[in-house]
């Protein structure tokens, strides 16, 4: 729940709601023999949470990486778009798109592509605050070194970032955490934390990989209310990799569902729940001997290059 009105808008992207903002076109990724990831194309849309969901090694992490500029795909094509609207700033930006399967990682994270990982990336010893403010050194013009100076334009565009900051904190309900060492929270405050973090960024699309992976139902649903309010509230394009397929279902506008690298179904959530191809990846074979069978053919098609 909001407790004021916030002056900062956490959303990066100009997009106009209902846009293409990424366009993920055709792409291949192999590691040695392995296809990690075949043909893939999906668009995700302004204004969306989209989920990636398959089963385990379906491709998803590499994918994520794909986006994120930590892998590059042998074929095809990633673009973000930008523009087209006005930034938080409210000043009109021209709309461009940006190949993002040519650029090194941070020049991705550059474009306002946030991310957060699998496993928690925080540093434990600083307080949740620090962590967040940690969020904000790609907006910062002033060096580190200055800023603990504390002096001049240093100190202004410090106060500010710890407005925005603050702005975080408030969304994420982690006012009572601020100042406590992030390695003696509970694991879902990490997490939600780490959530902080990225949104620091002002993200133009926030990349969650599994961000409620090893958390009970309680804190699944926190973390779900969190996602939404960021999506909701924020305004903020969110790709999400998950496997509690109740809580996709709940939060996603689009499904993308990947099975052995290759997608075999995007829709709604309605539309993907009842394709036949998804439950067959979910479910399998009826008999054990047809499972084998099958998981043999799969993986027969996906190591012949
Ligand atoms: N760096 C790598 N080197 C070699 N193979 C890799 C690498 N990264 C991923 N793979 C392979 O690519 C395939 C897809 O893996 P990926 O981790 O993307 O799947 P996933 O859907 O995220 O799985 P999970 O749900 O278990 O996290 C797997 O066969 C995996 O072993």
């Amino acid at each position: 729940m909001l407790t004021r009105a916030y002056q900062h808008s956490l959303n990066g992207s100009s997009r106009p709601e209902g846009l293409p903002l990424l366009e993920v076109d055709d792409i291949s990724l192999r590691f040695g023999g392995v296809k990690a990831l075949t043909n893939v194309s999906f668009t995700v849309t302004q204004g969306h949470v989209h989920a990636i969901i398959g089963p385990n090694g379906a491709g998803k992490s590499s994918l994520l990486n794909c986006i994120s500029g930590i892998y590059h795909p042998q074929e095809g094509q990633i673009r973000l778009h930008t523009g087209g609207g006005q930034d938080f700033r409210g000043k009109d930006v021209q709309e461009g798109q940006h190949l993002l399967t040519q650029l090194p990682s941070y020049k991705v994270a550059r474009l306002g592509v946030a991310r957060s990982f699998q496993n928690i990336e925080l540093f434990s010893h600083l307080s949740v605050l620090e962590n967040l403010m940690l969020g904000r050194h790609i907006h910062m013009r002033h060096s580190v070194l200055a800023s603990m100076l504390w002096f001049g334009p240093a100190r202004k565009q410090e106060i500010e970032h710890r407005h925005l900051v603050e702005e975080v904190i408030d969304l994420l309900q982690l006012q009572s955490y601020r100042h406590k060492p992030v390695g003696a929270l509970a694991y879902g405050i990490q997490k939600r934390v780490e959530l902080g973090r990225a949104l620091c960024i002002q993200p133009a699309l926030l990349l969650l990989d599994e961000p409620m992976a090893g958390m009970n139902a309680e804190e699944k649903e926190d973390m779900a209310r969190y996602i939404l309010d960021v999506h909701e509230l924020a305004g903020v394009s969110v790709v999400l990799i998950e496997h509690d397929m109740n809580v996709v279902m709940d939060i996603s506008d689009r499904v993308s569902v990947l099975d052995f690298g290759k997608l075999i179904a995007d829709g709604t959530p309605d539309e993907v729940k009842a394709d036949p191809a998804v439950i067959e990846a979910y479910l399998g074979s009826d008999t054990e001997d047809d499972e084998v069978k099958d998981a043999e053919r799969r993986m027969q098609e996906r190591t012949d290059v």
